[in-house]
């Protein structure tokens, strides 16, 4: 199969599809990959790396756009980016589509055949999706730590407190990778931390884990209400897989917050769970302050860190993808359930059942598509 890496284009975003060890599994295996010029040199990879391990480098995108059997990614492709996709085309990348409906739509009408990261699951396991989340939950609660310092808006304190001083209140929503791993971080800075999540099963676990050095709170509006109102800092880590985010954090939450405090909406990218988050901001733009509540909303938080982030991806993708390249999309997926679950467009339709139902786009079953790209 031939293979093509693009370099992204997202705000700020540095990570990269493969790594040249990730092109040495693949062209050892048999394919032939294709790395765009300077792709990888955010992350730390030179061109000339990539050529010693057996890609080729263009300089020019819409060539690699236009001759390749399967295009990976790390984000989802931008606007400017629509107009390469072609009927047959494999596109492999993160897409997060409940919160990119134009993306969603144009996939569809050029029968795009779309396996979203996110969406790959093994058991009740996101394995594409987790390290990043583990980056982006650990990357939350180091980011309100700094937005809570007064030059960069936030009210001046530090949460570890200092003898004889309280230290700051932390409240994660959402105890899966992303909430977990800000609630890790959050405690070694010191804070005082609460995890809500819907899943008794998933709060004793906490529990387990952390005993008394976490509160532990079944997620409800009440228990957030009082949770929000009594934070300096609150990280967003919900996920319903495939689905918009629930808002869980209504505007009155956030006017009941106190002047300077720190909203981190890590599950923005699958739209956001405060609802006066009203746009995704970048690395160059962090935050808006809104009812003097310090707001950040980065989609592609990992961006930032991108030598940890490419290679924690790439470790998870490449044997994806290879799975891919040596079988073809139609048997590879209907080998293997896990990456059938990561079938999000195909054959003109959505595959996925949350993405159609929240974008009201026609359903196809994953099965019934790929039959239907054999014909
Ligand atoms: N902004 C960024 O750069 C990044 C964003 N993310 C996003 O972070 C979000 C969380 O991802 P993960 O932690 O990996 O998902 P996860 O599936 O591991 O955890 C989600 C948790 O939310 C809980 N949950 C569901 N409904 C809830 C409710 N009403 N109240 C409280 N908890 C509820 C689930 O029980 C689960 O424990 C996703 O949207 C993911 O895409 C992940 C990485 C980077
Ligand atoms: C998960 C995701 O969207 C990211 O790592 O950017």
């Amino acid at each position: 199969m031939l293979i093509g890496v693009p370099k992204e284009i997202k705000n700020n975003e540095n990570r990269v599809a493969m790594t040249p060890a990730s092109v040495m599994t693949l062209v050892q295996a048999g394919h032939e990959v294709i790395i765009e010029k300077d792709a990888g040199l955010g992350s730390g990879f030179e061109d000339a790396t990539y050529v010693q391990a057996g890609a080729e480098i263009e300089a020019d995108p819409v060539a690699i756009w236009e001759k390749v059997d399967m295009i990976m990614k790390v984000k989802e492709p931008l606007p400017s980016e629509y107009g390469y996709f072609r009927k047959g085309l494999i596109l492999f990348t993160y897409l997060h589509l409940a919160a990119e409906p134009e993306l969603a739509k144009a996939l569809v009408e050029k029968e795009v055949t779309a396996i979203a990261y996110e969406t790959v699951q093994v058991g009740r396991t996101l394995p594409l999706l987790t390290p990043m989340s583990e980056v982006a939950g650990r990357m939350a609660a180091q980011i309100g730590a700094q937005f809570l310092e007064k030059p960069k808006g936030g009210m001046g304190i530090l949460l570890s407190g200092v003898p004889g001083v309280k230290r700051g209140k932390v409240t994660v929503i959402g105890g899966g990778v992303v909430g977990t791993n800000a609630a890790k971080i959050a405690m070694g800075l010191g804070a005082d931390v609460t995890i809500m999540d819907l899943s008794p099963d998933r709060l004793r676990q906490l529990d387990d884990l952390y005993g008394t050095d976490i509160q532990t709170l079944m997620s409800n509006p009440l228990n957030i209400a009082e949770a929000v109102a009594d934070s300096d800092l609150v990280i967003g880590a919900v996920l319903i897989p495939g689905a918009k985010a629930p808002k869980l954090v209504t505007e009155e939450m956030i006017k009941s917050m106190k002047p300077g405090s720190v909203v981190v909406d890590v599950a923005i990218d699958q739209g956001g769970i405060i609802e006066t988050v009203d746009r995704i901001t970048t690395h160059d733009e962090p935050t808006y302050t809104k009812h003097d509540v310090v707001h950040y909303a980065v989609a592609n938080m990992p961006g930032a860190v991108p030598r940890t982030s490419t290679i924690a991806l790439t470790n998870v993708t490449i044997p994806y993808a290879l799975q891919i390249a040596n079988k073809g999309v139609q048997l590879a997926l209907t080998e293997n359930h896990a990456l059938e679950l990561g079938l999000n467009t195909a054959a003109g339709a959505v595959t996925y059942a949350a993405v159609a139902s929240d974008l009201g786009l026609e359903y196809m079953t994953a099965k019934e598509a790929l039959e239907k790209l054999n014909k």
